[in-house]
Parts: C-alpha cells; sequence; structure tokens
C-alpha cells in the first residue's frame, strides 16, 4: 500500500486552482509504490499522476524534476512534470512537496520479451545522449563510498559465509577503475517496476529519485541485471542480447567500455546486494518496511563470476 499521506477531493480543489489542468473527475490512491504516497488525477483536460513526496524535502527535488522535464522536452518516454501558475513544478500539499505529472500509458512487466528489451535498451541509451545537455549535478547517493561505509555494518549480522564472500567483491571492486569511462546522467534504478510498458514501446520511465552523474555503462548493467534475470539469479541470453543490441544502435560501447562490462555487472549488483542487506538487517524506526530479497544479488553475482560469454 503507498498512501501514506491522505488527499482528499477538498484538499485538491484548492491545489488544482494553483494549474492550468482543468477541475477535479476522480481522485484514485495507487496501491504499487513503497516510498511515496501517489495518487491518480483525472480532470477535465486529462489524466495525471500526483506524488507526495515521504522523504524527500522540497529543496532536494529541482535535480529530478527539472531533468524529467529536461528528458520529456528532448522526446524521452519520461513522465513530463506539470508546473503551476508560479512556473514551479514542486509545490505543496497537506505538508509534503509534491509533483503533479502526465500519466504515461502502460503496465510494469513482469516478464519481459527480447522485443520488450530491446525497447528499453534504445529508450536507455537515447536518455543518455538527451541527458548530455542538463545542467544540474548530483553525486552517486549509492556509490562505492557508500557500499564500503555500509557493508561493515552489516559484517557481524551476516553468515560467515555470506560476509566472506561480501569482503570479497568489495575487495575486487576496489581494484577496479572505471573512472575514465563515459559518463552522465544515469537512472541507476531502471528496474523493471520503474518503467511502463505500453505493448513493445517504452510508455514512460518514471521514478528518476535516484538519478545522478555517474558512469553510463554502470546504468546499463542496472538495467540488464534487473530486465534479463532469470529466477535462479542467471541471465536470460535472448534477453540481455537485445538489450544491448537496443542500446548499442543508439550509443556504441566504446574498448573501454566492452573491457570493464565484466566487472561493471558485478558492480551494479553489489549496489543492489548491499542496499538489500542494509534494508533487510537494519530496517529504519517506524518506517513500512518492504525488504525484498537480498540473496537474488549474491546470486547474480556468482552467476556473473562463473560467466564467459557476456553478450558483447
Ligand atoms: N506518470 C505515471 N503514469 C502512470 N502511472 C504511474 C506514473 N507514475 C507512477 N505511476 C504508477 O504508480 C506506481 C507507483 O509509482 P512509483 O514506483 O514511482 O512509486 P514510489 O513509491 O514513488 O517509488 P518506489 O516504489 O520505487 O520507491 C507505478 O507502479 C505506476 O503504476
Ligand atoms: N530497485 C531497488 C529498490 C529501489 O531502489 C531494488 O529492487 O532493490
Amino acid at each position: 500500500m503507498s498512501v501514506f499521506t491522505t488527499v482528499t477531493a477538498e484538499d485538491l480543489g484548492p491545489f488544482l486552482k494553483r494549474y492550468s489542468i482543468g477541475s477535479l473527475l476522480e481522485l484514485k490512491g495507487i496501491a504499487a509504490g513503497i516510498t511515496n504516497t501517489n495518487y491518480f488525477v483525472t480532470t477535465t483536460h486529462g489524466r495525471y499522476v500526483l506524488t507526495l513526496f515521504e522523504n524527500l524535502a522540497a529543496d532536494e527535488l529541482p535535480f529530478y524534476v527539472n531533468l524529467m522535464a529536461h528528458l520529456a522536452d528532448h522526446g524521452i518516454a519520461v513522465a513530463a512534470p506539470i508546473a503551476n501558475l508560479a512556473d514551479q513544478y514542486v509545490d505543496e500539499l497537506n505538508g509534503r512537496p509534491t509533483l503533479l505529472v502526465q500519466c504515461v500509458p502502460g503496465t510494469v512487466v513482469d516478464e519481459p520479451s527480447a522485443a520488450q528489451c530491446f525497447e528499453v535498451g534504445e529508450m536507455l541509451a537515447q536518455m543518455h545522449l538527451a541527458a548530455g545537455s542538463y545542467r544540474g549535478q548530483m553525486q552517486n547517493p549509492r556509490g562505492a563510498a557508500w557500499w564500503n561505509a555500509t557493508a561493515p555494518l552489516l559484517f557481524d549480522l551476516m553468515s560467515a559465509a555470506d560476509a566472506a564472500l561480501l569482503r570479497a567483491e568489495l575487495a575486487l571492486q576496489a581494484g577496479q577503475d572505471f573512472a575514465d569511462l563515459p559518463k552522465g546522467v544515469i537512472h541507476a534504478d531502471l528496474f523493471r517496476d520503474n518503467v511502463l510498458m505500453n505493448g513493445d514501446h517504452v510508455g514512460g520511465f518514471i521514478d528518476f529519485y535516484y538519478a545522478c552523474n555517474d558512469v553510463l555503462l554502470y546504468d546499463l548493467a542496472i538495467t540488464l541485471n534487473d530486465w534479463c534475470v532469470c529466477e535462479s539469479g542467471d541471465m536470460d541470453a535472448e534477453r540481455a542480447r537485445a538489450l544491448l543490441l537496443g542500446y548499442q544502435g543508439v550509443r556504441a560501447l566504446k574498448v573501454d567500455e566492452i573491457a570493464a562490462w565484466p566487472n561493471i555487472l558485478r558492480a551494479a549488483a553489489l549496489r543492489f546486494w548491499v542496499s538489500r542487506l542494509y534494508d533487510f538487517y537494519k530496517p529504519a524506526a517506524g518506517e513500512m518496511t518492504f525488504a525484498k530479497d537480498p540473496g537474488h544479488f549474491q546470486r547474480v553475482i556468482s552467476a556473473h563470476a562463473e560467466r564467459q560469454d557476456f553478450w558483447l
């Protein structure tokens, strides 16, 4: 459930008067999502999604919302933010900062086809290129510094064998240098539940709240690690080839990116292994927890470690 802050039609009346999107026809809470409160808002002009931010403060939002607007301006399939009459994207309702965006078509897909993976890879590469002219800057809050600081809080809570594997993986990544690979703005969390698919086409990328400046190849690895994965943690080769083909049709990988690919796939899995371990062992007090299986990304890393063919 993800209506943490209740909004009524009465609350929304004065709020909508600050916009030019007509008057309210229907207000409906959205069940999916675990971080923010989301509502579908249907007005006489169309359908929108209203987000009330439960964790981020208004002054933390401009990087993300301006990025969404920039990408939408460039034709990328994202939910375009709607500005209010004061020309601001971020407003406020019931004590929370808000964002109103256009509804994008489509649904979340659990078992994507190779054709859908191709389209996601292509849109991701287009997004990387379009974000090249975006001026905003944001450090990756879940980069190597974060996982190196977080893992030591977890070792004692894990089995000795798993802790040894985590230590070994951190050591392997400490020996990598991805700093000279092409960089830009990345989504950093483009899992299947952050993309709405409209048939074979991308209806829209959503949930840009981990977006940051980092290595483009890392974003591709995060995406592939989720879109092309089987239950066992191994990859579906057909989907992986399709996603890479879609991506490389727009932005061909450079020689040093191809060399870094096997290890950056492991880095991308490590980031989510650590964040899921943290959510599992250290759920924040009073917070509703929906801890996802950390072991999944441990299995993804093991499968990558044994792999010979990386689909390139
Ligand atoms: N622009 C949009 N158009 C259509 N549906 C949307 C849009 N934005 C969000 N949704 C719907 O709302 C659901 C929840 O959104 P989202 O995943 O962003 O929730 P969150 O709690 O903000 O983030 P998360 O769960 O990733 O932490 C999505 O699965 C989707 O069904
Ligand atoms: N996509 C993440 C959660 C949000 O960062 C995960 O599946 O662990």
